[in-house]
């Protein structure tokens, strides 16, 4: 197993070339947020605005729509309970992140199984919180993209069936291997098991045992998959990133605000560019 530094950093961000427009920075939807989970997918949104995705779109309930339009006017929202604005969005995206705050009613198992009828083998599909415990509970096959699962422990027991106390590397690693992708296991040390290897976080914090962390992290890595080309690399410095700004921001502060994290992505990301 790899420890991540700081060196994965420029080994992903990029100097942003001059002849370039939003279209070169990716498309991602994010599809989520029911109508009681609605934070979760706006700061998912938030993260991967934050994180320089080209263009947004989050599909939602669209009891979240004021709420996004007034925080995040730069992401565009449509209604995932539209089969056709779904099936549509979805397609044209480069990254689609499923499940921050989606929760787990039939209408939530409902917009999952039409995300992963519409996606294709070239898209990345990072399938986070209740999305993997849907996938889990009723056993839904896996659709053909770039899976990236973004499960806590407990999620994970749920997928895996590895109780969290015998979540070794190697079990991991096994049920890895039959599902498919990458899996980023997090906890107090987040583990990434990816097709070429596994990597250990050793930054981060407790002062980021908050809810809604997970959703940013969900959020940002769909920014940086959508940007940067090596998919591993994208995964590996969202998560680096995420822990490396709160353990910055908590020298100086007992508990670190998902939404503080979101905001310090853009001059984190200049600061390590190359
Ligand atoms: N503001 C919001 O709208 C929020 C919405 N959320 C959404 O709520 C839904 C349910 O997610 P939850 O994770 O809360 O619920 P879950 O029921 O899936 O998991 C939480 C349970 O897992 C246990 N657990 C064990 N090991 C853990 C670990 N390493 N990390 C985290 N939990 C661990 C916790 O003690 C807790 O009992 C998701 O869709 C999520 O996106 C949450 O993210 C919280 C914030
Ligand atoms: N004690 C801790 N030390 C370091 N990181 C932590 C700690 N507790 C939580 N985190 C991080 O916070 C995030 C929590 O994710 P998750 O449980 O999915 O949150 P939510 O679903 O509420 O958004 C993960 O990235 C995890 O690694
Ligand atoms: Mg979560």
């Amino acid at each position: 197993m790899q420890t991540l530094t700081d060196e994965i950093l420029s080994q992903t961000i990029r100097i942003r070339p001059k002849e370039s427009h939003k279209g070169t920075y990716g498309r991602v939807c994010l599809v989520g947020g029911n109508d009681h989970f609605g934070g979760a997918i706006l700061m998912a949104t938030e993260a991967s605005v934050y994180s320089g995705a080209g263009l947004n779109t989050t599909l939602t309930d669209p009891s979240n729509f004021v709420s996004l339009h007034a925080r995040m006017p730069e992401a565009m929202v449509a209604d995932f309970t539209s089969q056709a604005e779904l099936t549509e969005l979805v397609a044209a995206a480069n990254t689609v992140v499923i499940g921050p705050g989606l929760g787990t009613t039939t209408q939530s198992l409902h917009v999952l199984q039409t995300v992963f009828n519409t996606v294709a083998h070239n898209q990345t599909l990072i399938v986070d919180g209740s999305a993997i415990t849907l996938v889990a509970d009723k056993s839904l096959q896996l659709p053909d993209a770039q899976l990236i699962f973004t499960p806590h422990q407990m999620e994970w027991q749920r997928l895996s069936g590895i109780k969290i106390a015998d979540q070794t590397d190697e079990a991991n690693e096994k049920v890895r291997r039959e599902l498919g992708g990458t899996v980023v296991l997090k906890s107090h040390q987040t583990k990434i098991y990816a097709p070429n290897g596994s990597y250990l976080n050793t930054a981060g914090t407790p002062a980021q045992a908050t809810g809604g962390m997970g959703d940013t992290l969900a959020g940002m890595i769909g920014g940086f998959t959508a940007q940067f080309a090596d998919q591993t690399n994208a995964v590996l410095a969202a998560v680096y990133a995420h822990s490396a700004i709160a353990d910055e921001l908590a020298e100086h502060q007992y508990v670190v605000l998902p939404t503080q994290i979101i905001h310090q992505l853009p001059q984190f990301m200049h600061d390590h560019q190359a």
